[in-house]
């Protein structure tokens, strides 16, 4: 069942269109990640959906029910929506507790033994249960967005909105917290919008991605789907790192410099000279017998669980500078010869 629809939703900041017909849907349970560059229009996009932001055409539905059209617009604080935003979040003259049951509504927690278990629950559920005396200046910098999300998880909305939560964490602690905040939506069955620039975020915690640019979105997909096959070459390097090469495209081959090579079947390229892109891990190392291209060793940047290859294809493949990634349990030395395959399918454009 759908639990969200935005449908044309445009935005304009006087010349700025900061929105243009945007169309997004979002299953009950899943987490959708809006990606894109700084300007795009991710924030604006979120606002609308919470109410801070009132779209100039567009209508948004969630439960079926209108909460934003030409003839509606329900307030912010009658749209069930929780919000997450970067930081700074916490009032800090309450209590982690009282923070976490400022949103509750008294109506449906008059007593209060009934607050306070809800406000333990939720505690329990961000791995902070012993810790609601706590002043927020008493907290790390992770604690206090786990205590953002059970903030904003506490009046069970219907819709949480992320906005860049780990953007002021440090590497480190980012990585361990995206796994804890999705999996802590995924045990209560949230559905949840994820905004972020970081393509590594939007593809490790997703069910979707919805790329935007311009104020436009550009492409919606599974992860997998969005890394394999994007939609244009500016998305293909924007969601990852990406080698490209002329080709020309026949029988659902494209023949070039590295030999023939599988089209993805998602290529519905009319013409027959295009651009085609291939990820830096399709490109692994192998012995003679395998080889379909060579190169030497320029340099090589180590990053522990895989290395980044500069290799200098041999004249026959193109003389090509290309940047490959191969495992890190093996090391290589500038100058020495590699021999590749190339797995997988490659895109054209
Ligand atoms: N209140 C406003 N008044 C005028 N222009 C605005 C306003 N809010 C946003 N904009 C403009 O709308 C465009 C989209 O802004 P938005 O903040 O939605 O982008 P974003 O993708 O969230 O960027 P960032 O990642 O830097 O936060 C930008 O050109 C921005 O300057």
């Amino acid at each position: 069942m759908k639990k969200l629809i935005i449908q044309n939703v445009s935005k304009q900041f006087g010349e700025v269109h900061a929105l243009h017909n945007v169309s997004l849907a979002l299953d009950e349970g899943k987490m959708l990640a809006v990606l894109g560059p700084s300007g795009c229009g991710k924030t604006t996009l979120l606002r609308s959906i919470a109410g801070f932001e009132t779209p100039n055409a567009g209508r948004i539905m969630i439960n079926d029910q209108t909460l934003f059209s030409p003839q509606t617009n329900i307030k912010p604080e009658h749209r069930k929506i929780g919000y997450v935003p970067q930081h700074g979040v916490l009032f800090p003259h309450l209590t982690v507790a009282n923070n976490i049951a400022f949103g509750l509504p008294n109506t449906h927690y008059q007593h209060k033994a009934k607050k306070e278990a809800r406000v333990n629950d939720m505690l329990q559920l961000v791995g902070m249960d012993g810790l609601g005396h706590r002043m927020p200046h008493e907290l790390s910098g992770g604690q206090q967005q786990r205590i953002a999300l059970a903030r904003a998880l506490a009046p069970a909305p219907s819709l949480v909105l992320l906005d860049e939560p780990f953007s002021a964490l440090d590497a480190g602690l980012r990585a361990s917290l995206r796994e804890e905040v999705k999996a802590t939506l995924r045990q209560i069955g949230a559905t949840a919008i994820l905004v972020t620039h970081d393509q590594e975020e939007a593809l490790s915690m997703a069910d979707s991605v919805a790329v935007m640019r311009q104020g436009q979105c550009i492409q919606v997909a599974d992860p997998v789907t969005l890394y394999q096959y994007p939609a244009d070459l500016d998305v293909a390097h924007f969601v990852g790192e990406a080698i490209t090469l002329a080709a020309t495209l026949k029988a659902g081959q494209a023949d070039c410099s590295f030999g023939k090579l599988p089209l993805a079947p998602v290529c519905t390229n009319e013409q027959t000279d295009a651009i085609i892109m291939i990820r830096p891990e399709q490109f692994v190392p192998c012995c003679h017998t395998e080889q379909q291209l060579a190169g030497q060793v320029i340099d090589t940047t180590y990053y522990g669980h895989n290395t980044l290859v500069h290799l200098k294809t041999n004249a026959q493949y193109g003389a090509h500078h290309i940047h490959i990634r191969v495992s890190g349990a093996h090391t290589y030395a500038k100058g020495e010869y590699m021999g590749l395959k190339i797995i997988g399918d490659v895109m054209a454009y």
